[in-house]
């Protein structure tokens, strides 16, 4: 199966180093708008670098990392090139299947997809929608390519700007409390490497306990809260501070701004 990439950036590098560390870097074709990427993207993974229409015409399946807003482009671009069959994923938040299939010859099967970028290191979330007409094998094909890069859950495409909020964002949220729990640290009077480490590899350790021991996570809180001790201490002052509210209207920001680029794309399309 040759598999090409569109746009390398940091989502589509995270997902290029799942698919090569799974399956090789033979059959993937990388497609970039400058030359130095393609250099080094070759160095660093062995991928052949190609011209858009080029990689388009031999693809089995496009994965196009780009920017939302230079999605249609690409798509306008590879349009002729493409054999029907190919199927062409989109990662990019805010960009309707239906869009896609405007820009691409009738029954050309879309999917669209949420990653994240733990990809990167075997531990991403995808989220996939299927568009109009996409059979079961070809669905199959890319949750068989995106499971490269972790976890993978099929959802119908109007649940992806939730999925943006949770999943898509989500990295975000933790390396900013991997970033404020550091720096609390050294305020404390941790010299800053160690700070750092003892973060991190919190985060880490809760986030295996929350996935391996299946535990809902109120009773792993609940585990590390002695009645009168100091962690319950720490969560009033969370609560005070209203962090879980501030959590949802963050996400419900991240949700919103999905949904307006959608609207826009179909009504500026
Ligand atoms: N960064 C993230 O955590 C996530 C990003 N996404 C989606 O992934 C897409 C890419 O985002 P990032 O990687 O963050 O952005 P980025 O800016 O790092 O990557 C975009 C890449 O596309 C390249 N590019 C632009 N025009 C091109 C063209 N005409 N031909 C070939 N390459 C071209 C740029 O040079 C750049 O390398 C976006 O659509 C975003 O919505 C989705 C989920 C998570
Ligand atoms: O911030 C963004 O727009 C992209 C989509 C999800 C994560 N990063």
């Amino acid at each position: 199966m040759r598999i090409v990439l569109v746009g390398v950036g940091k989502m589509g590098e995270a997902v290029l180093a799942g698919i090569v560390s799974a399956r090789g870097p033979q059959d993937v074709l990388v497609v970039n708008r400058r030359r130095e990427r393609d250099e080094e993207l070759r160095e660093r993974y062995g991928v052949t670098p190609a011209a858009l229409d080029e990689a388009a015409a031999r693809a089995d399946v496009v994965v196009l990392a780009v920017k939302p807003k230079d999605i249609t482009g690409q798509l306008d671009a590879m349009r002729e090139s493409l054999r029907p069959e190919a199927v062409v994923v989109s990662l990019a938040a805010g960009l309707p299947l239906e869009v896609m299939q405007r820009h691409l010859a009738e029954g050309q099967p879309v999917v669209r997809v949420m990653p994240n970028t733990p990809s990167l290191v075997g531990q991403g979330m995808s989220a996939v929608s299927a568009g109009q007409g996409v059979s079961k094998e070809q669905l199959e094909l890319v949750t068989d390519l995106m499971i490269t890069c972790g976890e993978v859950v099929v959802v119908p495409e109007s649940q992806q700007d939730a999925v943006t909020a949770v999943s898509g964002s989500g990295p975000a949220y933790l390396f900013a409390v991997a970033e404020a729990m550091a720096e609390a640290g050294v305020q404390l009077g941790l010299p800053r490497e160690v700070a750092t480490r003892l973060a991190n590899q919190t985060i880490k350790g809760a986030g295996v306990m929350l996935v391996e021991s299946g535990t809902h996570p109120s009773i792993l809180r609940e585990n590390v809260t002695s009645p009168g001790g100091t962690t319950a201490q720490a969560l009033k002052v969370l609560d005070e501070r209203a962090v879980r509210a501030a959590f949802s209207a963050a996400m419900t920001a991240c949700h919103d701004t999905s949904a307006a680029m959608a609207r826009a794309q179909l009504e500026q399309d």
